[in-house]
């Protein structure tokens, strides 16, 4: 399972939980703008494009990038959408972008979701795999800017664009569905909740948060939605970097995955890998991981923005421990 959201105050913040059993070996990976990407189906290649930043798995010298976001803010995450995710064949008449492409396709062009909405309708998501050993992955992704975010999923019946008022993204059901939920709780609050059951009973508030008596607090994906939407449209923080930055690992924290807590059939466990929190207006790359809670950050500016080649920080896994005394 995996969680992705969205958070406004000075800055826009865009990032995620990666919930899996195992690594890829993850790299913070700056593709800069003079590296060329060659497309499976396409004539056209990008040899000149925005800039990006995100996580990534490196194969050869290829950036599979799991969520980035590009020198104009733009900010892509892919999460799992098992059972539901078809890609087509190539056509002739729509550019053609294999799955594992659609991350550089989309960031390397489009400096808004309204450029992005543009490729999509033009785009044909193909079924072309990395490689023997890198299958097909399964995915649908949430694409944001600071004004908007989408769903784009890709089904048996097509492709399809949705409007994500919430900025939230988890696995299945289907987009539609996860927002459909979400009127089952429209009840719920962070403020002191009302006596609406009936003025004969003498009711008492006793506890505080009694409010968002109700949220689902589960591990799965429907309930991580309704969990991260509430968090996320109710969280309030100063507008520095550090609250900013702070608060949004916050959010994603209410969903995270403790190990023990989702057993699955190969007797492993899924627990949150890193949590990312990007500043899409700066470029800076923030991430925590299951381990290492101190939080570590990666400036795409810091670099030749200019170059041809990636530069690549494996993600620092272990913990590190500020000793007082
Ligand atoms: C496992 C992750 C999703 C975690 C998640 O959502 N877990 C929910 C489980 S559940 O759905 O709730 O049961 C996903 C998210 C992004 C993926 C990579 C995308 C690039 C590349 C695409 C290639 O084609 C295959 C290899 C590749 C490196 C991919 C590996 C893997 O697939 C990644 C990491």
């Amino acid at each position: 399972m995996c969680t992705a959201a969205t958070y406004l105050t000075g800055d826009f913040y865009f990032g995620r939980n990666l919930d899996y059993e195992f690594s890829y070996g993850d790299e913070v990976t700056i593709t800069p703008r003079n590296y060329p990407f060659h497309f499976r189906s396409l004539e056209k290649e990008l040899t000149a494009h925005y800039a990006m930043i995100g996580m990534a798995y490196i194969a050869g010298d290829y950036p599979l990038y799991y969520d980035a976001v590009n020198e104009k803010g733009l900010c892509i995450a892919g999460l799992n959408f098992v059972g539901n995710a078809a890609y087509q064949e190539p056509v002739p008449e729509k550019d053609n972008v294999a799955q594992f492409e659609l991350i550089p396709w989309l960031l390397g062009q489009c400096a808004s979701v309204k450029e992005a909405r543009e490729l999509i309708a033009r785009m044909n998501l193909t079924n072309i795999p990395f490689s023997e050993k890198l299958p097909l992955a399964q995915l649908h992704w949430l694409i944001s800017d600071r004004t908007e975010s989408i769903t784009l999923e890709a089904m048996k019946d097509g492709l399809h664009v949705y409007d994500n008022p919430v900025g939230v993204l988890t696995n299945n059901p289907p987009f539609p569905y996860q927002m459909f939920q979400l009127n089952n709780y429209m009840q719920l609050s962070p403020a002191t909740p009302e006596n609406h059951f009936s003025k004969e009973l003498p009711f008492k508030t006793y506890s505080r948060g009694m409010g968002a008596i109700g949220l689902p607090g589960d591990l799965s994906s429907q309930s991580r939605f309704i969990r991260a939407a509430f968090t996320k449209m109710n969280a309030c923080s100063g507008d520095s970097e550090e609250e900013s930055v702070s608060q949004f690992f916050h959010i994603l924290t209410s969903v995270e995955q403790q190990r023990g807590c989702c057993l699955l059939e190969n007797g492993k466990y899924e627990i949150t890998l890193y949590s990312s929190c990007c500043n899409a207006d700066k470029g800076i790359y923030y991430y925590t991981t299951y381990d290492n809670r101190q939080i570590s950050a990666v400036y795409m500016n810091h670099e030749d923005l200019e170059s041809s080649t990636l530069v690549r920080y494996p993600i620092i896994q272990k913990a590190s421990i500020h000793t007082v005394n």
